[in-house]
Order: C-alpha cells, then sequence, then structure tokens
C-alpha cells in the first residue's frame, strides 16, 4: 500500500483545472432563499483524483452543476482551465463542455431515439474527432461500450436497457472523448457491487491513462478513499480530509 498519488502525464505542469474563488450559491425560494454553497474556495490540478462526500441535501449535486456551467452563482467565481465560466456566451460555454468535460449525472439523459452505439458516438461526432488514434467514432464507442461490459448491447435503445445498462451507457459517453475534466455524480448509484467496482475501475484507469482530473460525488467511503483528496460538504463548506495512504 503506498500513499503516493498515482503519476500523470500532467504531474510536471500541476495545471490548475479548476478554481473556485469565494463560491457563493443560494437557491431562491418563494419567500425565503436556501444557501447551499457559502464562499468556497477550492483549487484542483491536472490529474487529481476528488471525492466530494457529505449528507443528502448538502449541497453536492448543486457544486457540479455550477462546475459544469449549469447553474449560475450566486456571488465568486468559476475557473475551469483558467476560464471564468461568468465571461463565457452560451456558445463558448457549450465548447468548453464539449471539449474539456464529462459528465455523469443521477439522470441519464441519454438520447432515446439513438442505440447505446449512437449515444456514446455523439461526443466524438458533435466534436468532429471521428479519427480518433487512427480510429474511427464507431471504433473507438464500441471499444468504450465493451469496457463498461455492453458490448452486446449497443444496437438497443434508451427504452430496451435496464437502468445500470443506461447508466453505463451515460458513463462510456462522459469518457469516450477522454475529458480533461470529468464530474461524476454517484456513477456508481443503480449498479450492483460488482459491475459498480467495474466502473471504478474505469475511472481511476483513464484518470491514470489519460490524466485527466476526477471529480467523483459518492456517499461510499471505500470508494472516497481511492481518491487522492477528499471534501466533505458541511454547512455549505467544504471541508477537506487530512492528506491519507490511497487505498488501491
Ligand atoms: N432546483 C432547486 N430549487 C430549490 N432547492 C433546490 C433545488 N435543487 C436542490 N435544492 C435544494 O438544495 C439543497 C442541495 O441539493 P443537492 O441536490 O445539491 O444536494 P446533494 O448533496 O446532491 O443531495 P443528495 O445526496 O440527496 O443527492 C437541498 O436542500 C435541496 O433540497
Amino acid at each position: 500500500m503506498t500513499s503516493k498519488p498515482a503519476k500523470t502525464p500532467h504531474d510536471v505542469t500541476s495545471k490548475t483545472v479548476v478554481d473556485l474563488r469565494q463560491l457563493s450559491f443560494s437557491y431562491d425560494l418563494q419567500e425565503t432563499k436556501l444557501d447551499v454553497l457559502v464562499d468556497v474556495d477550492l483549487t484542483l490540478n491536472q490529474g487529481e483524483t476528488v471525492a466530494i462526500l457529505g449528507p443528502s441535501g448538502s449541497g453536492k449535486t448543486s457544486l457540479l452543476l455550477l462546475l459544469a456551467g449549469l447553474e449560475q452563482p450566486t456571488s465568486g467565481a468559476i475557473l475551469i482551465d483558467d476560464k471564468d465560466l461568468a465571461k463565457l456566451d452560451a456558445d463558448a460555454l457549450a465548447d468548453l463542455r464539449r471539449d474539456s468535460l464529462g459528465i455523469v449525472f443521477q439522470s441519464f439523459h441519454l438520447v432515446p431515439s439513438l442505440t447505446a452505439l449512437g449515444n456514446v458516438m455523439l461526443p466524438l461526432e458533435i466534436a468532429e474527432r471521428d479519427n480518433v488514434e487512427g480510429k474511427n467514432a464507431r471504433e473507438v464507442a464500441t471499444t468504450m461500450l465493451e469496457r463498461v461490459g455492453l458490448a452486446e448491447r449497443g444496437g438497443h435503445y434508451p427504452t430496451q436497457l435496464s437502468g445500470g445498462e443506461q447508466q453505463r451507457v451515460a458513463i462510456a459517453r462522459a469518457l469516450v472523448h477522454t475529458p480533461r475534466l470529468l464530474l461524476a455524480d454517484e456513477p456508481m448509484g443503480n449498479l450492483d457491487a460488482k459491475t459498480g467496482e467495474r466502473i471504478i475501475e474505469l475511472l481511476f484507469g483513464l484518470n491514470r491513462e489519460s490524466g485527466s482530473t476526477m471529480i467523483l460525488v459518492t456517499h461510499d467511503e471505500s470508494i472516497a478513499a481511492q481518491c487522492q483528496r477528499v471534501f466533505r460538504l458541511q454547512q455549505g463548506k467544504l471541508v477537506e480530509d487530512a492528506p491519507h495512504a490511497v487505498s488501491t
């Protein structure tokens, strides 16, 4: 067992990928507001694996929505790859999401009219990256479907798949273009223990292979312990655990 985090191709530069500056976020309710995040500061570097823990309702999903530019801060700033999200127009934000982010949310948002393979190919086609390492989008997407254990399900539509299978298609779609920043909201939520383990291995494997940064929302302390950094959301604040030996 070693406390040394896995080396990534980006260790040398330690580039900042996520920079939250005094980030606060509230939901406006009818007569009041609900403070979810209060003056959160956070800097994450390229290649880091990060777990976010916290009780139900503590704001974990809200934090991921903010990072994806799908909610706007009440105050403070969110910088992804040195770009202040508040200064990007809708097109630039869409470009950033397409080029740099992989997002796995609790609801899968699969396109119902596309097969599993079609859904996984989508990010590659949109990004016009048909020629990834000399392979076309279909081959790359097929390989990713195999890696999530769905080689036989490529031709099935979302309604023909179980919840756990749809979850894995969503994970394959989020990973297929090797995003620099992966946001995953309880990606094992719908999966049995063995399949969940396989997905976790895949996520950490891709982090090692590509040097991507991964933010993993989870309720599972043993999965959190596999991440290099562990944060807990408590009363709107992100509190980091003391450095720990990364369990594998
Ligand atoms: N659209 C919304 N409007 C108003 N309040 C909301 C909205 N979405 C979430 N909330 C509230 O904001 C708080 C944070 O919600 P969030 O979904 O971020 O928590 P969470 O930590 O991800 O919870 P869980 O572990 O149950 O998924 C909760 O109290 C929730 O009720």
